[in-house]
């Protein structure tokens, strides 16, 4: 796949080293305004690092868009005649909706919006898709990118707002809850590398559990709390201080913000 990075920021270069790892490309285009923050990349085969967004969009067949909002609009107004129907535009942007895109670049174009996260990198990020009509005929070919890089699910564009509190907001959700359990495991007597490495096994397995037997959290819960024990205590008190109404409020005021985002960009 002839594939093109337009801003090659955090969640561009995340991308960029998941396509790399896993060999998925035939190539890279990786565009930024200065490219000293992507030198990182210089001299893999078949990866070209410019400044140049057009020449990135003649030389590949599937753009995928990772610029902050804001600059979004000016530069597909700048490629908008290098498109051609062989291009793929995939977005990643928050808040920038396809009807917007299509106003830009005509609803002829394959037009798919992607929310994947950071986990990208590792071949690990749970991706949110949907299409405009046209880019329904090539989603199978953006399912088979992010499928490759973690895990994708075809949802409707009015649940994308969510799908990025979710799952790229909660990478920063849940490496808040990694560390409050690391510090934790550091006050009870672990030096603080084998206090992270407890916390994140831990999750990593909790989060198996489901994946692998697809329970309820509260049936693997069933499992571990002994009545009258440890955790039925620990977790009685967690959820006295809020735990859960916290992470929910949290969540809430997170999709609440993306709202604003999109006014500031009217
Ligand atoms: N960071 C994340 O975890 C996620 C971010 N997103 C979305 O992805 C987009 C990018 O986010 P980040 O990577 O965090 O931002 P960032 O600011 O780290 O990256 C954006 C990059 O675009 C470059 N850029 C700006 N104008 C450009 C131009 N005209 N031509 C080429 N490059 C240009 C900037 O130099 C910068 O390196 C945002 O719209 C964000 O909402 C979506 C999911 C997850
Ligand atoms: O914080 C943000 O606005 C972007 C969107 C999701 C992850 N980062």
């Amino acid at each position: 796949m002839k594939i093109a990075i337009i801003g090659t920021g955090n969640l561009g270069k995340s991308i960029a080293k998941g396509l790399i790892t896993n060999n998925a490309i035939t190539s890279l285009y990786l565009t930024k305004r200065n490219l000293d923050g992507i030198q990182e990349f210089d001299g893999y085969k078949n990866v070209f690092l410019t400044t140049d967004n057009t020449e990135a969009v003649k030389q590949s067949d599937i753009i995928i868009f990772a610029v902050q909002p804001a600059h979004f609009e000016q530069i597909l107004n700048d490629i908008m005649p290098e498109l051609t129907e062989k291009h793929v535009l995939i977005s990643t942007i928050t808040g920038f909706l396809i009807p917007k895109i299509e106003d830009i670049v005509g609803a002829d174009k394959f037009i798919i919006r992607a929310m994947p996260n950071t986990a990208i990198a590792v071949g690990k990020s749970m991706t949110c898709l949907c299409s405009n009509e046209q880019g329904a005929k090539r989603i199978k070919i953006a399912e088979a990118i992010f499928n490759r890089l973690g895990h994708s699910l075809s949802i409707p564009e009015s649940q994308m707002q969510a799908a990025t509190v979710v799952c790229a907001s909660g990478v920063a959700f849940w490496m808040r809850l990694i560390r409050a359990t690391t510090q934790a495991a550091i006050q009870l007597g672990f030096d603080a590398k084998e206090a992270q490495e407890l916390a994140m096994y831990t999750s990593e397995g909790a989060a198996s559990l489901l994946i692998t037997n697809g329970n309820h959290p509260e049936e693997e819960i069933d499992r571990v709390t002994t009545p009258k024990g440890c955790t039925i205590e620990g977790l009685n008190e967690m959820e006295h201080k809020g735990l859960s109404s916290s992470l929910i409020q949290g969540m809430i005021a997170s999709f609440n913000k993306i709202s604003n985002i999109k006014k500031e960009q009217i």
